[in-house]
């Protein structure tokens, strides 16, 4: 799919191709469809009959001393504009819920699909990009497909049946009319190819708007707390002109295409009125036969300026389009086998590392980790620690499959975790980690995240093993508070315990902790180790430790140095090493001389 989406590509630049992906959702809603096309036909036979009521009207009504006549043109009149209204009415109503149908679905396809793809396509896209292509481009195909679509198709009937009227009333006149019409077609294709273009760029430089805006406003704390604010201010000015440059060029390109079309129509018409005039001071024509032409070849003349305009808009729908489906189109990378392993039941939680290699897909030179062997026993605790981009963070990516090693395997209760379906390997490990990640939902909602069907009774006792109850009663509503967006409204440390919570109620086999390092004050620091030691309890436990006391409480500590484990041993067996351990610790976790020392005895 990724290739037919590129293959199609260079074709689409001129064309309204990439709108053809739109065809599976419009056959989704056939009804819609086709009740969309009756009332289309509808409206505009009732437009096309008008210029005959009119003509009757010139040659017979105003000639005739019979009032009855008259009265029946004009109820007639009434009728076909009371059919006009309704159909008209109805078009609406149709296209319009058509337009809202397709674009609901297509952004709930897109944003699945996003939930789907690996972690690596995010290593390399804004984020803020990608929802404004869920916003943006989502409501510019809406509006194609409910308002332009239908302005295309009715003016394409109306235009296409006023050209028949226009033959069937005057064929001599229809062939003058006829010979003006290269003159419309040759600006839309000129121009059109350059509205489309611009209109990319003019989107494209808008996402880049959204995207900062909401990098910004995420960030409004730091961006206060270091006055920032004239700087952020300027630089979305900035960007938000660069989007108004670049739409002000598409427009201009619109602006020219529309004047030359118009201009080229009403020219054409002005001239086969003179012509017509001609014919009917001559007696050729009657004056209806004329006033009736003439009105089906305003109609024509309209239907083809209005075609023009909504030419530029569907091709910008169409640059939308193209955009979504190449959301679309992308794959994820991480996938699960044709025929996936199963884990064993209840999974032991084993975990191994055999001779991995891994360098990240964005920055293939540098090797995260390099020949990485361990081994985990089940329900063994194993500390990592290391200095900063020692690659420990990069063992829980891979341990959760968010990427592939370039070499070696990883393995959980002895299967090779690639032969099974990433989301029963995910299902077996809960994370904590080191950000607390909270939603703009309820406290009780927040910690269901871990297994969003757990009871209440079950989420309030994972919330009490994590030290969580108590805080959460006292919230306003309890369970049911708000918590606000990325959990403001709460410390740090209750963010923290809210977070074990959540892991503690998924019940996984195995407990993935980054520790947090930003300091606590000695009571959180406290509760949140004792939240802890409650989630690490009958698990395999792997934590990215922080704190003496974790490291103190681990069966093992692995140390790490450059992509790999270069001690191994408990926290006394290690600082009696000397090596590498007893220097971090004597760093990190303050251990004093005494301690070390002490321990070295
Ligand atoms: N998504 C990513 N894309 C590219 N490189 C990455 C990515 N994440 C981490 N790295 C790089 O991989 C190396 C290992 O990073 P990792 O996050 O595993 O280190 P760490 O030991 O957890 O560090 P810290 O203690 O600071 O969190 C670093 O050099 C880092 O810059």
């Amino acid at each position: 799919m990724t290739e037919n989406a590129r293959g199609a590509r260079p074709g689409n630049r001129r064309s309204l191709t990439p709108l053809r992906g739109l065809v599976p959702y419009l056959s989704r809603y056939r009804g819609l469809v086709a009740g969309a096309f009756v009332f289309l036909l509808l409206s505009s036979a009732a437009t096309l009959v008008l210029p005959i009521a009119v003509r009757q009207m010139i040659d017979h009504g105003f000639s005739s001393d019979d009032g009855a006549a008259i009265q029946g043109y004009f109820l007639i009149l009434i009728l076909v504009g009371f059919v006009l209204a309704l159909a008209s009415a109805m078009r609406y109503f149709f296209v319009i819920t058509l337009g809202e149908r397709v674009v609901a679905d297509l952004r709930r396809d897109v944003f699945d699909h996003l939930t789907r793809l690996s972690p690596s396509f995010f290593d390399g896209v804004h984020s803020g990009e990608i929802v404004s292509r869920l916003t943006a481009d989502a409501t510019q195909i809406k509006s194609a497909l409910g308002a332009t679509a239908s302005i295309a198709l009715r003016n394409t009937i109306m235009g296409l049946g006023a050209l028949g009227m226009m033959v069937f009333t005057s064929p001599r006149l229809s062939l003058l009319a006829l010979l003006s019409f290269p003159l419309v077609v040759l600006p839309i294709i000129v121009f059109g190819r350059t509205v489309r273009n611009r209109s990319r760029w003019a989107q494209d430089a808008l996402a880049g708007a959204m995207a900062m805006a909401g990098e910004q406003i995420g960030a409004i704390r730091l961006l206060q707390a270091f006055v920032n604010e004239d700087r952020a201010s300027r630089s979305f000015t900035e960007a938000v002109n660069a989007a108004f440059r670049a739409a002000r060029k598409s427009i201009t390109s619109r602006s020219i295409l529309t004047f030359f079309a118009i201009l080229a129509v009403f020219t054409s018409v002005v001239v086969v009125l003179w012509v017509g005039s001609q014919d009917v001071l001559s007696g050729k024509m009657t004056g209806g036969t004329l006033g009736q032409f003439l009105l089906y070849a305003v109609l024509a003349a309209s239907s083809l300026g209005a075609l023009s305009e909504v030419w530029g808009e569907l091709q910008q729908a169409a640059g939308a389009a193209e955009r979504m489906s190449e959301l679309l189109a992308e794959r994820p990378i991480i996938t699960a086998p044709a025929q996936p392993r199963s884990l064993p039941s209840p999974v032991r939680g084993e975990v191994e590392f055999r001779n991995v290699t891994f360098c990240y897909p964005s920055r293939p030179d540098t090797l995260a980790l390099r020949n990485l062997s361990f081994r985990v026993a089940p329900g063994e605790t194993v500390a990592i620690v290391g200095p900063s981009g020692a690659g420990k963070s990069t063992i829980f990516s891979l341990l959760l499959r968010f990427y592939d090693p370039v070499s070696g395997s990883v393995l959980v209760d002895g299967v090779e975790i690639d032969r099974l379906d990433p989301k029963e390997l995910r299902s077996s490990i809960a994370i904590v980690p080191q950000e607390s990640v909270i939603f703009a939902d309820t406290a009780a909602n927040n910690i269901a995240f871990g297994r969003p069907d757990a009871s209440r009774a079950e989420i309030e006792k994972a919330a009490r093993a994590a030290l969580a109850h108590d805080f959460i009663m006292a919230l306003p509503e309890g369970y049911d508070t708000q918590l606000g967006e990325r959990g403001v409204t709460l410390s740090g440390g209750q963010r923290q315990r809210l977070s074990i919570a959540r892991a503690i109620l998924r019940n996984a086999p195995i407990l993935l902790l980054d520790e947090a390092t930003s300091a606590l004050d000695a009571e959180s620091e406290t509760l949140v180790q004792q939240a802890l030691n409650h989630s690490m309890e009958g698990r395999t436990t792997i934590i990215i430790a922080h704190r003496l006391a974790t490291v103190l409480k681990a069966d093992r500590i692995l140390v790490m140095e450059d992509g790999m484990v270069v001690e191994e041993g408990t926290h006394h067996e290690l600082v009696r090493l000397g090596g590498v351990y007893s220097r971090l610790a004597s760093l990190q976790f303050d251990v004093g001389p005494e301690i070390l020392s002490g321990a070295a005895e």
